[in-house]
């Protein structure tokens, strides 16, 4: 039996063109600097960091999002190689292999089009008959809690609240059955109720389909129940790879750590202030309440 991961990134670096001609070679600034990372197939791996470290990046260079960005490494997904392909090969891999989930639900969706046309979208263009897809559409809503889904599939985003909103851009990434889904900051937009929920149907749905999930999050707090995995990103560079449980309990890195101390736990004291994390990635600076 084959060990190869499902995904699997090598020295991944990535460049955009700098502003004022300045930074490196050709005009070029690099903003991720040789990430390797590893996803088996049915595993879920967080990708965590702070704001600006290079989760995103890293994480629309696996699909090729940003025509202006220069990669160079290995990505390979089933043993493809992705940098490899033509972007029609690529366009098919968007919403058919691998799914994508953004932070911002409303700006995921057309406001124009109905729900439902836009959760059928990924199997009708991949030719499964509309009456099917609509089926399929309705059934997938109803498991991810939209309530009446048999109607409201012809309701508007804007009819529906961003928790369900959430649960839509879910659906349409998932439809297609991917093997992957990249989920960016999927739930910070929403209230924590509404995260924690939605991070338990993104869960059910990988261990349901056997798919991998690679979450990208700057909160290390939902990493726990969430992924077996994580990969921790600083100044994009991957400093500390490891399991949830030693990265919580045997951290490696001080920024890791520091990561840590700015998570509140429950039955913690709430009244101490949130540690702040250092510019040099020192121990987070903590203050006397
Ligand atoms: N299209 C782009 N052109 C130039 N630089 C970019 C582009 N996209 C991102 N960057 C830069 O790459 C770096 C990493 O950004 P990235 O969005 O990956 O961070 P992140 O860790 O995902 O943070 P956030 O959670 O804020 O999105 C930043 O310095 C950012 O300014």
């Amino acid at each position: 039996m084959s060990t190869d991961p499902l995904l699997r990134i090598r020295d991944l670096r990535v460049s955009y063109p700098a502003a004022g001609g300045a930074g490196g070679a050709g005009g070029m600034a690099e903003v991720v600097h040789g990430v390797d990372l590893d996803l088996a197939s049915g595993e879920r791996v967080a990708l965590v960091g702070e704001s600006g470290s290079g989760k995103s990046v890293t994480a629309r260079a696996v699909l090729r999002l940003d025509p202006d960005a220069r990669l160079s490494g290995g990505i390979e997904l089933e043993g493809v190689d992705l940098l490899g392909l033509p972007q029609r090969r690529m366009r098919e891999i968007r919403g058919g292999r691998v799914g994508l989930v953004f932070q911002d639900p409303l700006a995921s969706l057309n406001p124009v089009m109905t729900i439902g046309r836009q959760v059928m979208q990924p199997l009708v263009i991949r030719g499964v008959s509309r009456r099917v897809a609509r089926r399929r559409a309705i059934e997938l809503l109803e498991r991810l809690g939209v309530r009446d889904a048999e109607h409201r599939v012809d309701d508007y985003p804007h009819q529906f609240s961003g928790g369900m909103r959430q649960r839509v851009v879910i659906a349409i990434a998932v439809i297609a059955e991917p093997a992957l889904l990249i989920a960016d900051e999927p739930t910070t937009a929403l209230d924590v109720r509404v995260q924690a929920r939605v991070l338990e149907l993104l869960h059910e749905l990988a261990a349901e389909r056997g798919m991998s999930i690679l979450l990208i999050t700057h909160d290390l707090g939902i990493v726990a129940g969430f992924a077996e995995r994580a990969v921790v990103m600083r100044h994009g560079r991957a400093v500390e790879t490891g399991t949830v449980d030693q990265i919580y309990n045997a951290p490696r890195h001080d920024y890791t750590r520091a990561l840590l101390a700015a998570v509140p736990r429950i039955g913690g004291d709430v009244t101490r202030p949130l540690a702040v994390i250092g510019a040099a990635g020192n121990a987070p600076e903590e203050e006397e309440s």
